[in-house]
């Protein structure tokens, strides 16, 4: 066992199906929703209004503001999968090119890095969430099985004098291990 993917058992009965690469040399495993969502199109009358008043130096309501900051975070959109791999190995989540082009929708960290001690942590079993932004004009409807973003298996590189602190230990993600 290398490396690989499998489906964590919250969503066992889900008829779920692994990453695959969609051609011969492919490089990117391909993930889909796992769920139906809507990603919310940032251009929302609240936003706009928040930007109005930010333009004329104008307070904005407190309401405009939080609904205008709720389409503004990044859709954690779930997978479903968790992904298993060698202590010197690494899952890097990428954006189908296709999505900004023809979707609107952004993957605002750039890359996902997936760590292999992320795999059956105690706090989410090492589900992999993809992140997204919502650009375009309109709402846009993800459908449970829609391939939203790609995953690489790569190698990297430890820094010399490099001692790994056994008692860091990963419990989770998304800022599990700090400020
Ligand atoms: O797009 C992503 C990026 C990360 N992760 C998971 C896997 C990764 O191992 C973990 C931590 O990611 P990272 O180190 O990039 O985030 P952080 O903000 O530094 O969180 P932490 O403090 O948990 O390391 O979150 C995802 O599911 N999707
Ligand atoms: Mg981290």
């Amino acid at each position: 066992m290398n490396r690989g993917f499998k489906i964590v058992s919250k969503y066992k009965d889900h008829n779920l199906s692994l990453p695959m690469r969609a051609t011969e040399q492919a490089a990117g495993y391909d993930f889909a929703s796992a769920d139906d969502i809507v990603l919310p199109s940032i251009w929302k009358l609240n936003f706009l209004k928040v930007l109005w008043a930010l333009k004329h130096q104008q307070k904005a309501s407190e309401a405009d503001m939080q609904a205008a900051q709720k389409v503004l975070k990044p859709y954690l959109i779930p997978t479903g999968i968790k992904a298993y791999m060698q202590p010197n190995e690494v899952l890097i989540i990428a954006n189908r090119s296709s999505n900004p082009l023809k979707r609107g929708l952004y993957l605002p960290n750039g890359i996902g890095v997936i760590d292999a001690d992320y795999y059956d942590n105690d706090s989410n079993e090492g589900e992999i969430f993809v992140q997204m932004i919502n650009f375009g004009l309109t709402d846009r409807t993800i459908k449970k099985g829609d391939r939203i973003a790609q995953g690489i298996f790569m190698p990297f590189l430890i820094a010399d004098g490099d001692e790994l602190n056994p008692t860091n230990k990963r419990t989770g993600g998304f800022g599990s291990s700090g400020k």
